[in-house]
């Protein structure tokens, strides 16, 4: 497939390494857009209404949880292991996970989600203790610890310096752990399908939630992590059935070519 030319991930000027780049700039570049969170402030007071504006994120939650099963591939994917979702918002992942046996911590730059976050997990005991929540930017964060899988899943398309953002998730996870993230191409078919049918026509995704030229196609991501020198372990379409209310996971190597929409990845560090 014609690798398009502009794309976010790609090195440009910038020497990318970790050597020359790295040491002239250890801090990392901000990666909080105040437009893309004030959006998303403005969405928490529903956010746990299931047939409310992120109904979506809701039906496709147990999607990713197959997923990331298939890709763990443990009897119990998740029990035990220390999780970091990126971007957790309300906490429909953050909550999942912790209830499949995770110690989870949810962070956000939307200080509004995560109140109704806090807020809805108190309500089940059986999360106290295995989930907190932290508020700020991942960049500006010093976590004392790694993670067996740190999660990000319909974030990067909202954030600035994704390749900086990518890079302060991948410090995070352990030898031999995931970044398991979802996102939307930068397709015609993808900008058709998530703003114009799914925001102005459907209305199924909240208006103004995306912008077309922040998506990441699927090659610019692998590129980007075999540039790290992760091993890709998988990237699979997922696909919104509005009809029938559903995401559907496209099957292991089901697909001829990359996603042209919506999609879910995953990675392991080395
Ligand atoms: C300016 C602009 C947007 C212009 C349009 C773009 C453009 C230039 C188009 C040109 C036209 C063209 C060349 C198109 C080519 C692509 C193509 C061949 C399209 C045909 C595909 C197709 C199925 C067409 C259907 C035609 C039609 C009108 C059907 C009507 C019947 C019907 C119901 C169809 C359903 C189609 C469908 C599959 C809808 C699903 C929409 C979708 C993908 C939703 C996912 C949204 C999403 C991104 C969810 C995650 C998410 C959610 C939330 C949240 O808050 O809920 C927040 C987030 O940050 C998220 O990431
Ligand atoms: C579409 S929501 C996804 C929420 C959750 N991951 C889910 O799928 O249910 C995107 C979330 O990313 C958060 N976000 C956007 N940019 C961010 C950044 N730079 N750092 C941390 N969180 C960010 C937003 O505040 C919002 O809660
Ligand atoms: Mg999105």
């Amino acid at each position: 497939m014609m690798m398009m030319k502009h794309s976010l991930l790609r090195t440009g000027s910038r020497s990318l390494g970790g050597g020359l780049w790295r040491s002239l700039s250890q801090q990392r570049n901000h990666t909080v857009s105040n437009q893309e969170i004030q959006h998303f402030d403005a969405l928490a007071k529903t956010w746990w209404d299931w047939d409310g504006e992120s109904r979506l994120l809701h039906l496709m939650n147990p999607t990713r949880i197959d997923f990331m099963s298939q890709i763990v591939r443990q009897k119990t994917p998740f029990a035990g292991k220390q999780i970091l979702d990126v971007g957790c918002g309300g906490g429909i992942l953050s909550e999942s996970m912790a209830r499949l046996g995770a110690n989870v911590t949810g962070i956000d730059a939307s200080k509004k989600a995560l109140e109704v976050a806090r807020d809805h997990s108190e309500k089940d005991p059986s999360l106290c203790g295995r989930l907190e929540y932290i508020h700020g930017p991942i960049e500006q964060q010093n976590f004392k610890k790694q993670f067996d899988i740190v999660t990000c899943m319909e974030v990067v398309e909202h954030v600035t310096d994704p390749r900086g953002f990518l890079e302060s998730l991948m410090d995070l996870v352990k030898p031999n752990g995931y970044l398991m993230l979802s996102t939307i191409s930068r397709t015609l078919m993808a900008r058709f399908l998530t703003i114009f049918l799914a925001e102005r026509v459907l209305g199924i995704v909240p208006n103004g939630t995306h912008n077309y030229e922040k998506y990441i196609r699927p090659e610019e991501l692998t590129e980007f992590f075999r540039e790290h020198q992760w091993k890709i372990n998988d990237v699979r379409g997922v696909m919104y059935h509005p009809l029938e209310s559903k995401w559907v996971l496209a099957k292991p190597g089901d697909q001829c070519l990359p996603p042209l929409c919506n999609y879910i990845a995953s990675a392991q560090k080395p």
